[in-house]
């Protein structure tokens, strides 16, 4: 498949896990209705981002969320990035991302690798260390419209993670996040859009709407950046779906037109781990 339809959640959660689940499941059938293919929702989609819900909220796979994810997948025959929640797991707990097939099919899991533990100036200060544990690896899922990578807000400010997906074969980079009111005016639109421009890739950003009340406020502002750095969707600061036609033919294009990773000095310089 050469183009697809992705669709962007960007909803509104609460305080109570099972109405969140429900909500989502209710985004993911209208964008389906819509026509969407492959469709994401934000991190801690049905949990509060506060640390002391974290352990209150986390479940085990597979648990409530996961099983009425995959339902909803194979239901609507879409493939869904399903935003984050709280995993436990051997007495740990991961900012984890699960992704399923048309057929409900666990087809891949994220566990965020880079925890937000951050203390800014007359600003936000938040630490996941104090309850979360992170992951270790590298997400890069096999799907019929290609290889999408998958990380988790935080992530995005680490370009060696993108590159390193971006050269596993990723042709867009899916990433649930919830960034707030200091660092986002200031950082997300700009790291979105040099991560997609630095590996030639699509680059989507995924979050809760903004609610003013709670005491996390999420810059909501989803968008996706194109292989060129353009932004092709953006949903505002309220809920609402965006819908985005996927050209995956435009990374080829603009790979032959402007070849950057062909011209990278790997004889200089080596990302990681390939
Ligand atoms: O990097 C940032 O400024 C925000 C990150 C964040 O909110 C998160 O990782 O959950």
């Amino acid at each position: 498949m050469n183009s697809y339809k992705l669709a962007i959640c960007q909803m509104k959660t609460s305080n109570n896990k099972t109405v969140n689940i429900q909500h989502a499941i209710e985004m993911i059938a209208e964008a389906s209705k819509n026509g969407a293919d492959v469709v994401a929702l934000p991190e801690m989609f049905n949990c509060p981002y506060e640390n002391r819900f974290f352990k209150e909220f986390a479940e085990e796979y597979p648990g409530e969320t996961s099983k009425a994810l995959s339902k909803i997948a194979f239901d609507c025959g879409v493939y869904l990035i399903g935003g984050s929640i709280p995993e436990f797991e051997d007495g740990k707990i991961y900012n984890t991302s699960y992704v399923f097939d048309k057929s409900g099919i666990l087809i891949g899991r994220h566990r965020k690798v880079h925890l937000f533990d951050i203390d800014v100036k007359d600003g936000v200060s938040f630490k996941e260390s104090d309850t979360l544990s992170r992951g270790n690896d590298i997400t890069v899922i096999d799907t019929e419209y290609g290889k999408i990578g998958v990380a988790i807000c935080y992530d995005v400010r680490f370009p060696e993670l993108s590159r390193l997906m971006a050269l596993k074969g990723a042709e867009i980079v899916i990433l649930p996040a919830a960034f707030n009111m200091t660092t986002g005016p200031a950082h997300w639109e700009l790291s979105i859009r040099m991560r997609a421009l630095d590996n030639q890739i699509f680059f989507a950003g995924v979050s809760p709407a903004r609610d003013e009340n709670a005491s996390y406020i999420s810059y909501a502002n989803s968008m996706v950046s194109d292989p060129w750095g353009r932004i092709i969707g953006a949903a505002g600061k309220d809920e609402n779906i965006i819908y985005v036609d996927i050209d995956r033919s435009l990374i080829g294009k603009i790979r032959q037109q402007l070849p950057l990773l062909n011209h990278r000095r790997t004889d200089l310089y080596k990302v990681g781990i390939l």
